[in-house]
């Protein structure tokens, strides 16, 4: 029962109209337990329907559960998830009501500096384990927010993406630009994204505005160059209200270079865009260095000068075991840099 379709067939196998179901799934998504529905349920639901509950909801709530949880001192929680066959993927709860989750058991692009890309894809992530996530997320603390940027690519399980972004847009009562698909950028993700009844906020993945160099550093990433990527983004970004973020995971002497501040500069000046600098949170044995903090704070400052709305990710509570650090890093404060000159 991991995708959304499996549990609106046993909902309509119960006698569920979609009204019920919908009521079901609400109750579901944001962790309500179910006497806090009763009275809608018993005015509403029939009675076949209501003597299932109890066995359907042990299901729903089997579909993803709390191995372990680290909290770290910046008000972020890293949490093990274990799903129904046994395979185990992460989610983040983040300060301010915001929660990161995974779409895949590990990822096919294979990101050079990232830990999840490093053990190719192991399986995707239904839909109803997406939003078993949220709801396991919203047992423990409110979550207003959630972000695609756990582990998977997005667009290489958009179906099942956007069917559970569909229902936490809708049932499960979350705004649609409090939804970020975080993805390295994809024809099918630009196809796909204005087309649904639910808009998610886009953050484009983007690090390099050098194609050589994404080519190198996300080698299976589709080969778009990175000014038509910025150019899709910010036409979705411009159709939906909501900014495009543009997230750039900082590598000291790889894409930190005056050459690359002049070609963000290029891109993105004048753009519907927020461009999130994350430094790089290490992962055991890869080559790979942060640039100081200072150096950081330098490079985000001189690019708001230059008209490009840039924030800089604190990555502190990098310390996670099992070197998942990057999940850490969306749990940062945004620092902000005076004056606050939004593009566009
Ligand atoms: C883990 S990915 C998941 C979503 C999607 N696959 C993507 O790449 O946008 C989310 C973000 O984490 C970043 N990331 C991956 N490894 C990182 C690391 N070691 N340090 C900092 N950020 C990292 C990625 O670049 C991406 O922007
Ligand atoms: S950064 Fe995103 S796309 Fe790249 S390997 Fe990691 S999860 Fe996959």
């Amino acid at each position: 029962m991991h995708q959304l379709s499996d549990v609106r067939q046993r909902l309509a196998a119960l006698g569920a109209q979609p009204s019920h179901a919908q009521r079901v799934l609400r109750l579901w998504s944001n962790a309500l337990p179910q006497d806090s529905g009763k009275r809608a349920l018993d005015d509403f639901l029939p009675r076949r329907l209501r003597e299932a509950l109890p066995g359907l909801t042990a299901d729903l709530a089997a579909l993803a559960v709390l191995d372990s949880r680290h909290d770290a001192d910046d008000g972020s929680s890293r949490l093990l998830v274990k799903l129904a066959d046994g395979q185990a993927c992460e989610s983040v709860l983040l300060p301010r009501g915001g929660l990161c989750v995974s779409s895949q058991i590990g990822c096919a692009v294979g990101c050079r500096f990232c830990m999840t890309g490093r053990e190719g894809l192991i399986r995707q992530i239904g839909s109803a384990e997406i939003v078993a996530q949220v709801a396991l997320g919203r047992a423990l603390r409110p979550v207003r927010k959630v972000v695609f940027m756990g582990m998977g690519e997005p667009a290489h399980n958009l179906a099942n993406v956007m069917d559970a972004i569909e229902l936490l847009g809708t049932a499960g009562g979350i705004g649609h630009k409090s939804l970020v698909f975080s993805t390295v950028g994809d024809e099918r993700v630009f196809e796909r994204l204005p087309q649904g009844p639910v808009k998610p906020a886009l953050a484009l993945s983007l690090h390099t505005t050098r194609e050589d160099l994404r080519a190198e550093l996300l080698p299976r990433a589709p080969r778009i160059a990175p000014a038509d990527l910025v150019e899709a983004g910010d036409r979705y970004a411009r159709a939906t209200g909501y900014p495009m973020q543009v997230q750039w995971t900082l590598l000291e002497g790889v894409n930190d270079s005056d050459e690359e501040l002049a070609g963000i500069e290029r891109l993105l000046r004048g753009r519907y865009a927020v461009l999130n600098m994350i430094p790089y949170n290490s992962v055991p044995d890869l080559p790979y260095r942060r640039p100081t903090w200072e150096k950081a704070a330098a490079i985000a400052r001189h690019l708001h000068r230059r008209g490009v709305l840039t924030k800089l990710r604190n990555s502190a509570g990098q310390d996670v075991e099992g070197g998942c650090g990057q999940l850490r890093a969306r749990a940062a404060r945004p620092v902000r840099f005076q004056p606050r000159t939004a593009a566009g």
